[in-house]
């Protein structure tokens, strides 16, 4: 295990990014949750949330992990709730999110696959559609596809998804407060990754 790190995280990580300067935030349990991407070449499969948390953001595709599930068990769930597809999905990472005033932190468990089966298909939670990672956006020759739109995303997550389309494992924390008009502002945040699962 690493020392130094952010209350809540473990691992064998070395450190990729840091920033902010607040005191980490204080949390007496975690809530595990599931987050689900598909990459396939250059492009990625996100969701529009279309209702409560995260409401008109693009997202993996998960939730809460239910009394007695895995945690890939959970991911396959989602996906296929949220998505309409199946996929052999793998562990590729963890984040903490941590709010003021709450208690509890998110942990949430992100997996990925590179194949999938079905097509996908708007839920009533998402509505997918594919983006792509290179610069500039180009994707199949006769399809030319938008870039990961980080405006629309949750604070933080341009630092772990280029990790995640690298396939390098990754752990992070990601501490934020409640502003007035309700949304979240980042407070403090590092991110790391995987040297080795021992
Ligand atoms: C900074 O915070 C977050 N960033 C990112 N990238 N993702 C986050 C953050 N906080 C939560 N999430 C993810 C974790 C889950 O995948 C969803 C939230 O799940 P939801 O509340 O929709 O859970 P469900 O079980 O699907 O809920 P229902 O009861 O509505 O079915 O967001």
């Amino acid at each position: 295990m690493t020392s130094g790190l952010p209350p809540g995280l473990e691992g064998n990580l070395v450190e990729y990014v840091q920033g902010g300067v607040a005191d980490w935030l204080p949390f007496d349990h975690k809530r595990f949750y599931t987050n689900a991407f598909i990459i396939q070449g250059d492009k990625i499969l996100l969701g529009l949330k279309k209702r409560g948390f995260g409401i008109n953001k693009y997202n993996g595709f998960g939730g809460k992990v239910e009394p007695g599930e895995t945690l890939t068990g959970a991911a396959m769930r989602e996906l296929k709730e949220e998505a309409g597809i199946d996929a052999p999905l793998e562990h590729a990472g963890s984040l903490l999110f941590v709010t003021n005033g709450v208690g509890w932190a998110f942990q949430i468990e992100i997996f990925s696959a590179r194949s999938y089966s079905g097509r996908p298909t708007e839920s009533d939670e998402m509505r997918p559609k594919w983006f792509s990672f290179e610069s500039p956006a180009t994707s199949d020759a006769d399809a030319i596809l938008p870039p990961i739109p980080y405006e629309m995303m949750w604070d933080g997550d341009d630092h772990w998804l280029p990790l995640l389309v690298q396939g390098r494992k990754f752990v992070g924390r990601i501490d934020s407060v409640t502003q007035d008009d309700g949304k979240f502002a980042m407070t403090r945040h590092w991110f790391g990754t995987v040297i080795s699962d021992d």
